[in-house]
């Protein structure tokens, strides 16, 4: 079961911009709402938003990236440009004003799903991520990790594949372990949540992670 925790400081939250990422079916959907109320209830905007989308611009990427059929070079310039226009018109106002940011997705999954499934060059993935984020990174991440043919059994339960969820299991294979290497090369930053387990379990885990930083 989820344990209550103590209530946030809006202090230490204000201004962070905090994603969550896996591979598809992982649970971040069921799970992000609960975090979002979380903080408003502490009396913080909380602005809640997805990548590739948030705007319309980015939004209207999206459809391509998801339905369209392209190169991986192409995918990876539409995400990172998708990036860029969300960058300057929904998050860094929103982390200015001092909201909290909730992400579904940022450049970790470009580095998992282009990088590690795709197996684009991850040196050229460093320097767009340089570009276009001029040294923007999140605070924190939520890594929800578990086997893909788990994952595969929720997606089928649940809906429609598009692009990406129609790949087969090699390919989520290969984005875990993307996402992996960014875990690895960043612990401090990502908290890595077992997500093969309940809903409440998950929950009490990113209660926990939230907790050890008084968020
Ligand atoms: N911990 C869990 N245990 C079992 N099933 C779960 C769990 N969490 C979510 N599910 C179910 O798995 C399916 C996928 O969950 P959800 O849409 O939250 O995943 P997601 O990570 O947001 O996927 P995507 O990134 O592809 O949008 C849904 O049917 C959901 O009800
Ligand atoms: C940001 C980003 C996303 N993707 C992929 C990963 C998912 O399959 C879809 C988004 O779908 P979701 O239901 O909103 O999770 O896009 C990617 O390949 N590269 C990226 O940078």
């Amino acid at each position: 079961m989820s344990q209550s925790c103590a209530a946030p400081d809006p202090a230490l939250l204000a201004g962070r911009f905090i994603t969550i990422e896996g591979i598809d079916g992982a649970g971040k959907s069921t799970q992000v709402e609960r975090v979002a109320a979380r903080w408003r209830a502490a009396g913080l905007e909380v602005v809640r938003t997805r990548e590739p989308g948030g705007t319309p611009l980015a939004e209207s990427l999206r459809e391509l990236v998801l339905h369209r059929t392209m190169d991986t070079l192409t995918e990876t310039l539409l995400v990172f440009a998708a990036r860029r226009d969300h960058l300057r018109e929904v998050v860094e106002p929103a982390l200015a004003r001092g909201a909290v940011v909730l992400c579904d997705r940022f450049t970790d999954a470009t580095f998992a799903y282009q990088g590690g499934g795709r197996g684009f060059d991850l040196a050229v993935l460093a320097q767009l991520e340089h570009w276009v984020q001029q040294g923007r990174q999140p605070d924190l991440t939520f890594w929800f990790d578990l086997a893909p043919e788990i994952a595969a059994r929720r997606r089928a339960a649940a809906r429609a594949p598009d692009r990406f969820e129609s790949e087969d299991i090699a390919f989520f294979t290969a984005v875990r372990q993307g996402y992996a290497l960014r875990f690895d090369a960043t612990p401090q930053r990502v908290a890595r949540i077992d997500a093969e387990c309940t809903p409440e379990a998950v929950a009490a885990q990113i209660d926990a992670a939230l907790e050890a930083r008084g968020w």
